[in-house]
Parts: C-alpha cells; structure tokens; sequence
C-alpha cells in the first residue's frame, strides 16, 4: 500500500528544504515540490497534505488537481493571499501555523520600535562614514519605558507583544474586534481601548491584524493625523493595513516621530519608493517571520497537524472562514 503523500513547498533556501525533510514524520511520502503551478499541480495529483507558503497560486485549479486532499496547511500566520473560496468549493480545510512566529514577529516588531526610537539607523550611518555623532545637533531620542504601546490585533502575536512591551515597563493598550474579558486583560496587564481611542493616546502603534476587507487602509490619513505628534508606528502584519501613501506624507511632514516598517503595499517595493529618502524610518525586508528558530517551530506545527489529520483528528488552526468544514 502507497503511504500519504505530503507535498512540502519550502521557501527556496536549500537549507530550509534540508530542515523540511529532517522534520517530516515517518509514514509519509514526501515530496519537495517548487511552486511554479505546472510542476505543483503534477506532485498534487496523489497528495493528501499540502504544506506551503500562501505564494502558492491558489484557485479552482490547484484544488482540482488534487483530488485526494485532506488539508492545505499554511507555514504562515498570514492567509490573505489564499482563495478561501476555492478551498471552500474544493471542501479543504486551510490552516495557519498555529502561532509558530509570535516569538519572532513580536521580537520584531520591539527590534524595530527600539530602532527607530534610538536612532539607530542614523547612528549606524553616521559611525560608518567616519562623522561619528553627525555634523548637527543630535535628533530626540527615546526610551520605551514609561510609554504607552497601543497594540491594534490582540491574536497570539499581538499577545506575545504586549508582554514584551510589558517587560519593558510599557503601559500596554489594546484594540481587537474581540475584547478579552476582565481578567484575562489584567493578566496579560492590558487595557482596552476603542481604535480611535488608542490612536490618539498611544507613543508607539504597532500593527498585529490580519488583512482582509475590514482591515485594509484601516490606518489612513485621518487616523494618523489623530495619532500623537512623536508617536512611532509599527507595521509587521501587511502593508496594505496602512495607506503608504499617507504614512510617507506624515512622515514626510514629520507628523509623526517615525515609523518601522517590516511590510510594503508591493513587495519588493519599486526602488523610487519615497519612504526610503526619509531619515524617521526604518525598513525590513518582510523578514519578521523567518528566524531559524521559527523554520523549525512552523514545520513542526504544519507537520503535528498532518498527522493529526492523518489519525482521524481534526485539524488544529483552520482559518475562521472555513471553521464550519471541520465542525
Ligand atoms: O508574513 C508572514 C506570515 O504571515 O507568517
């Protein structure tokens, strides 16, 4: 008898390719697939388990031409790039990683408030090119203790962020669609705020939502204009959250103290993108996500879930819009 056919889309790094055969469980046939749709769609043809990236071109198509699957499981936190719907038609449970970044997202998003609180992008260019502290007065810098973080998405990301602003001595608000109740707020020491309100009373803003219809340029030009004069904002969920547009005019004006930024409307952004002349930002190459650790910690959750799934159980993780499949 064949055994259960896993097909892995790795990112392209031979070492993460390397990682994923390490991980996979006994029991299965795995192959390593790329993602372009014609080589994909031939290695989906027996496949029961599909684990990839949402860079994989989903539709009609790549259901059909797996008949036999059982579950498309996501390496990522995100799944705005999916097509929900044709996995609905297609009746495949769709599932995210199950929290696997939070650790590398949220120490991320820190990395990128203590940056651009410090400097640190202006200091590095002044030491390197010999101009030690710079030709005029120093900039304004910050600490994060003391201040007020406003946390917009309170999800397993969102969550490990508020106890690391915590460790700072950070007072933490929150915005979710879902308040938590009472007690679980004092625990994590979080308060709830409305998003009008958190914008307005918040220093440091970071961004911990997933996209979708009611979330894209859920930050425009009215909300940052509503945001404090120094505050800094911080987006590691998608670029798309935030008008670029009016984020660059606000930092252009220096309304704001500055912005890190891990995600982009367009990915790569075109090289004439105006945020990269401003000094008030700091940029990532959407690259909160994948530390080592988090290879490892992704892949095991994507893998756990397969073979869950291959007991009999239900999958942990399926994405909301398709919760009733698993029911
Ligand atoms: O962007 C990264 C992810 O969604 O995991």
């Amino acid at each position: 008898m064949s055994l259960p056919r896993i097909v892995v889309v790795p990112p392209t790094f031979a070492a993460t390719q390397e990682l994923a055969r390490t991980l996979a469980p006994q029991g299965f046939d795995l192959v390593i697939s790329g993602s372009e749709p014609a080589a994909l769609e031939a290695n989906l043809a027996d496949a029961e388990y599909l684990v990839c990236f949402p860079n994989v071109k989903t539709g009609d198509a790549l259901f059909g031409a797996a008949p036999k699957l059982k579950l498309f499981q996501l390496l990522s936190a995100g799944y705005d790039d999916v097509d929900i719907e044709a996995a609905r038609r297609a009746k495949v449970p769709v599932c995210n990683n199950g929290g696997a970044n939070a650790i590398s997202v949220a120490e991320h998003a820190i990395m990128l408030m203590l940056t651009v609180s410090r400097r640190v992008v202006w200091q590095h260019d002044n030491v390197s090119n010999g101009r030690w502290r710079g030709n005029g007065p120093a900039p304004r810098m910050y600490e994060l203790s003391e201040k007020t973080l406003g946390i917009v998405g309170l999800g397993t990301i969102g969550k490990k962020v508020a106890r690391l602003g915590r460790a700072f001595g950070m007072r933490v608000q929150y915005y979710d669609i879902a308040r938590l109740t009472e007690d679980a707020e004092d625990a994590l020491g979080v308060r709830f705020r409305l998003l009008g309100e958190l914008l307005a009373t918040s220093d440091i803003v970071s961004l911990h939502v997933p996209l979708n219809a009611s979330t894209r340029h859920m930050i425009g030009e009215t909300q940052l204009a509503s945001m404090k004069d120094e505050a800094i904002i911080v987006n590691t969920s998608r670029g798309p959250v935030i008008d670029e547009a009016a984020l660059t005019r606000a930092l252009a004006d220096n309304k704001l103290f500055g912005a890190g930024l891990d995600v982009f409307d367009q990915e790569p952004p075109q090289p004439d993108n105006p945020l990269f002349k401003l000094p008030n930002v700091v940029l990532t190459a959407h690259y909160a996500g994948p530390t080592w650790d988090n290879q490892i910690a992704r892949l095991r959750n994507a893998y756990d879930n397969v073979q869950r799934v291959a007991r009999g159980e239900k999958p942990l993780w399926v994405v909301p819009e398709l919760a009733e499949l698993v029911r």
